[in-house]
């Protein structure tokens, strides 16, 4: 599976977020962080959002729901436009069930790991899902340092994958940079949300293309 690079929009300079797209347009996904203020400690933005950018962007939109209740919600997010929907596998009530409808209205199904959270119940379930999250922070902000403990999920689910050959991304979020980034790929990650790391530098387009070099 080639790797792909997810870049997070949440520290990007919202004001011009059409431009900041624009400027990450070589990468595979536009990742879109969804918060509640109740199943994290933040709030920023919802429905409105993921259609903004669908109409400035060919770029797949990722769409990460930090947010209770996603069996509730999270319809709304394929309908507003994006190509892989995540929830938390610790918010939802049937978690399997969302995938099914997810992927019956014709998105892709992520589900996402908080850090303290054990892989293990999910692992006789990868077929119901296209996407596995593995957070490497706590959900809730971006700019955060990556917590390399965390790695041994992502072996574990990408020793599952291999072993049962499935087509399932594995993806991690949160403090990933041009160091950690090595950590995760090693570990076996293939899919890897990067924001302050990109939007930070001083051409996060020329950035895009370093983190390209480092994934080939
Ligand atoms: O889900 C998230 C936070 O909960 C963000 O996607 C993540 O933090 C990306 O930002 P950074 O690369 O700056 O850590
Ligand atoms: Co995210």
């Amino acid at each position: 599976m080639n790797a792909k690079i997810s870049p997070s929009i949440l520290n990007s300079d919202i004001a011009h977020l059409a431009d900041e797209i624009e400027a990450i347009s070589a990468a595979d996904r536009v990742h879109v962080d969804v918060m509640d203020g109740h199943f994290v400690p933040n709030l920023s933005w919802g429905v409105p959002i993921v259609q903004a950018v669908a109409g400035v962007t060919e770029l797949p939109i990722d769409t990460h729901l930090m947010i209770e209740a996603p069996d509730r919600w999270a319809p709304d997010y394929v309908t507003a436009g994006s190509t892989v929907v995540t929830f938390h596998w610790e918010a939802a009530t049937a978690p399997i069930r969302l995938a099914r409808e997810l992927r019956n209205m014709g998105a892709k199904a992520g589900v996402a790991l908080r850090p303290g959270t054990p892989v293990e119940p999910i692992l006789d379930h990868l077929e119901e899902f296209d996407l596995v999250l593995i957070m490497t922070v706590e959900p809730g902000f971006g700019g955060q340092k990556f917590l390399p403990n965390t790695l041994g999920k992502v072996r574990a689910v990408k020793n599952a994958i291999r072993e049962r050959n499935l087509d399932v991304e594995v993806q991690v979020d949160g403090g990933v940079n041009r160091e950690t980034i090595h950590e995760a790929l090693a570990a076996g990650a293939d899919n890897f949300v990067i924001g302050s790391a990109l939007f930070s530098a001083e051409d996060p387009s020329v950035e895009v293309l370093a983190f390209r070099e480092i994934l080939s």
